[in-house]
Parts: structure tokens; sequence; C-alpha cells
């Protein structure tokens, strides 16, 4: 791991919440494998969570709907909370929030306000506590220059950023900012992906653009 990554991963062994940012292939999965792995090893229990099918797979996880029985967000509050209580077919939802130490939501940026409230709201509920989450641990990561999340305004989910919710501003209050991109090592394309995920086109960026214009096979 990088010197930022180890520095992540010290944050998390110290106990802490955190949230890591980085643009894309600067090493966020790469660190929650990881962090996953060294957690586990100290013998916590680790949920490895990603907003998207897609992403959880990438990690090895399920997706947090999953994991908490929020599912899309048709319940409210106080609903999801008396299936949590006495509904059979949430039971194993509700042992993922008591069992858990240690949650990892990846792919943050594409959680809502909305679902990481709800999220924060059971599992403090169900683990009849007064701390955030319960006391469980959280490790959010992800890239919010990337995607955002859907609006699903059937269940009256704006879909307003997270880090708009003022739990998240009090939940994180330690941040590590990946900055060295370990995917690629080419400066200039590096560069360009920085440029276009910010919606910025300098000339710089625009010309290596125009540069790797070709026909297509077919034309
Ligand atoms: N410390 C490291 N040493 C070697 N390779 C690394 C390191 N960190 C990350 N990588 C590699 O760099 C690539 C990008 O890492 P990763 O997928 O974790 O980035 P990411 O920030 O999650 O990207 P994205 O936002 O696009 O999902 C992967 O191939 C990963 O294995």
């Amino acid at each position: 791991m990088n010197v930022k990554q180890l520095i992540a991963l010290n944050e998390v062994k110290n106990g802490h919440n955190l949230l890591v940012l980085g643009q894309s292939g600067t090493g966020k999965s790469h660190l929650v494998c990881n962090i996953e792995q060294e957690l586990k090893k100290g013998g916590k229990t680790v949920a490895v969570t990603g907003t998207t099918g897609v992403a959880s797979l990438n990690i090895g996880g399920i997706t947090v709907h999953s994991w908490s029985g929020i599912a899309d967000g048709h319940y409210s509050n106080d609903k999801l909370l008396q299936k949590l209580t006495i509904d059979e077919h949430f039971q194993k939802y509700k042992l993922n929030i008591k069992q858990t130490d240690v949650l990892i939501l990846d792919e943050i940026s594409m959680l809502s306000a909305k679902m990481f409230n709800q999220i924060e709201f059971i599992c403090r509920n169900i683990r009849d506590s007064d701390l955030y989450f319960g006391g469980i641990q959280i490790i959010g990561s992800g890239d919010f220059f990337q995607l955002p999340p859907v609006p699903d305004l059937l269940n009256r989910d704006p879909g307003e950023f997270c880090f708009k919710s003022d739990v998240f501003k009090n939940v994180f209050r330690h941040k590590v900012v990946l900055d060295k991109v370990m995917r690629q090592d080419e400066p200039d394309f590096v560069k360009a992906i920085h440029d276009i995920s910010r919606g910025e086109l300098p000339t710089d960026t625009h010309n290596l653009l125009k540069r790797l214009q070709r026909p297509l096979p077919w034309q």
C-alpha cells in the first residue's frame, strides 16, 4: 500500500470512522479490501457493502440495501424499524446490524442522504444506543465527482448527496484523500481523467482527446 493508504488503514485501526476519497484509480477499493482483511485478522466482524450490485461485486461484498433490509427505500423509518423488530423475514438484517463491528460503504457517492440517514437510524435503534449507527465503526469510500445518487421520486427520495446530511458531517470527522493514481502511470491521461471528472476541458486535455480520435472500424 502507498503512504496515504497506510495512513487511512491506521486511522481505521485506531477505531475512527473514516471517509476515503480520491479520483478513479487511486486505490480506494484496493484499500477497502486491505482494511477488511486487517480488521478480520483482529477478530472484528466486518460488513463490506456497496451501493450498487456491480460496485459490491467488485469488492466481494453485498449491497447495503440487502445488508440492512432498506431494500428500495420505500419503508418509512418507523415501519422499517417495526419490521426489523417483529417480522421474521427481517431477522437476518437485524442480526447483520447487531453483529457488525465495522460497516464499509463503498461507492458512497451513490448513496442518497435519505438512505444514509435511514441506515443510521435503524442501526442506532436496533442496537439500542445513543451513538451514531449504534456505535458501528463506519468507513465510507468513493468519489463524489463520479456517479451521484439516483433520485427516486416514487419513494420521496430526491437523490440528495449524502454529504448534505448533518449526520454525515458528524459521523465522518476523519478523512483521507488518496491522490496518487495507481491504475495508470501516463501523466497526461491521469490529468485528463481528473479534468473530465470535474466537468473541465482545458486545451491540453481537449488536444489529447482529439489526438485519440480515429475512424471506427466499420466506418
Ligand atoms: N498500493 C497499491 N499497489 C499496487 N497496486 C495498487 C495499489 N493500490 C491500488 N492498486 C491498483 O490500482 C488499480 C486501481 O485501484 P482501485 O480499483 O482500488 O481504485 P479505485 O480508486 O477504487 O478506482 P475507481 O474509483 O475507478 O473504482 C487496481 O488495479 C489496484 O489493484
